[in-house]
């Protein structure tokens, strides 16, 4: 039986089986099951590996997007609409069948965004050209799920689901837990909090079907024995994702209200460029970039040249990004900004920076 027929088989068995505490065991070994075929299809081994069907696209900028959507929901009417780059756009669906990247410029930064063909229920198993967008969408630093504010909400869960099977998790954490295998001393299993969801039994089943029979695991977190799989696994990316409604031109203004109100969601069309600033406000946010402005002694800020980081960098960061010997010869700086109390305060490398700080660093 090929990897395909056993996925489609445990899939029909998990829709057969009740949920209930007897069939728990059960169910959480047929996922664990499940997500190991998947695994395999999504790292094929030897000569069959796909070698050159990628949409090869050099990465450029400052960070990358990757639109993501059923066909004809408006994705490269976005694109055109945001960049000087033209992406065709057409009332038929899968007008776009290749990888087309785009620039916006925006708080100073160059953010590479990628129109992509529509993908189709079965993606990941290879329908349309779904593999080579997800694998696309996997080197992005923020998917924006394009959806059509006319259709129903389903569109948002089979997406969901489509990039979960090939292990593209959505505004999630990584789960808190430590794995390690050893060679030897059998399964250690501690939570360091009462657990709800897994337990040491379903653990040890799950590590019996990957043959692992050594090793140590501490939860932190109140997991469920699916991001344990997805430790086991480790090659899950955890990535943000902004839901965006087009054609918000074609539905009611509750519906719209109804729609802009759901987390990590934005309202726009993009034929009447409705929104679009608040869509690139949103964009900025979530990649969590930070513009930073360096100042030389007794001269004003350079403002025309900000340096584009991410939320969380240190004056090191910074220094990094001017030069690399800065480090060796800071001696303190100085910052401008919302990231101090005073304006101008002295700070030491392991201050923190926020958005649109300016900083003068002063040498040994
Ligand atoms: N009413 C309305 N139609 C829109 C809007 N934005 C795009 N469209 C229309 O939707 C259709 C599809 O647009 P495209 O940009 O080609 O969609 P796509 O997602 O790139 O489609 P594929 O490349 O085929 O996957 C076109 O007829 C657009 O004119 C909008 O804001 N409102
Ligand atoms: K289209
Ligand atoms: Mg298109």
């Amino acid at each position: 039986m090929g990897i395909l027929e056993k996925i489609a088989e445990i899939e029909r068995e998990i829709s057969r089986t009740q949920k209930n505490k007897a069939t728990e065991y059960h169910l959480g070994l047929l996922k664990a099951k499940l997500a190991k075929y998947r695994q395999q299809l999504l790292e094929p081994t030897g000569k069959s590996a796909g070698k050159g069907e990628g949409f090869d696209v050099m990465k450029s900028g400052d960070a990358r997007v990757a639109l993501i959507g059923f066909p004809s929901v408006g994705k490269s009417t976005l694109l055109s609409t945001l960049t000087s780059t033209k992406s065709e756009c057409a009332a038929y669906e899968f007008t776009t069948l290749t990888c087309i990247p785009g620039v916006i410029e925006y708080n100073g930064a160059k953010i590479q965004l990628l129109d992509l063909p529509g993908i189709i229920e079965g993606a990941a198993q290879g329908k349309g050209r779904g593999r080579q967008v997800i694998a696309v969408a996997r080197t992005a630093d923020l998917v924006v799920m394009m959806l059509d504010a006319t259709k129903s909400k389903i569109q948002k869960e089979l997406l969901t689901a489509e990039l979960e099977s090939v292990g593209i998790r959505l505004n999630k954490r990584k789960p808190n837990i430590y794995f390690k295998q050893k060679k030897g001393g059998g399964i250690s299993f501690n939570s360091t909090l009462p657990l709800t969801k897994c337990n040491e039994k379903m653990v040890q089943l799950i590590l019996h079907e990957w043959k692992i029979f050594n090793a140590e695991v501490l939860f932190r977190e109140d997991c469920t024995s699916d991001e344990f799989v997805d430790v086991i696994l480790g090659s899950r990316v955890y990535m943000p994702c902004l839901y965006v409604y087009n054609k918000i031109d074609q539905i009611s203004i509750e519906e719209i209200d109804r729609i802009a109100r759901e987390p990590s969601s934005v309202v726009v069309s993009c034929n009447m460029r409705l929104n679009l600033d608040y869509l690139l406000e949103m964009v900025w946010e979530y990649l969590a970039l930070v513009r930073v402005y360096t100042k030389k002694r007794g001269a004003k800020p350079d403002f025309e040249d900000g340096l584009i980081l991410r939320r969380g960098c240190t004056a090191e960061h910074v220094c990094h990004v001017i030069h690399r010997t800065m480090v060796d010869n800071f001696k303190y700086g100085l910052v401008w900004g919302t990231s101090v109390k005073y304006s101008p305060q002295r700070i030491g490398l392991q201050h923190l920076m926020n958005h649109d700080d300016v900083i003068q660093v002063v040498k040994k």
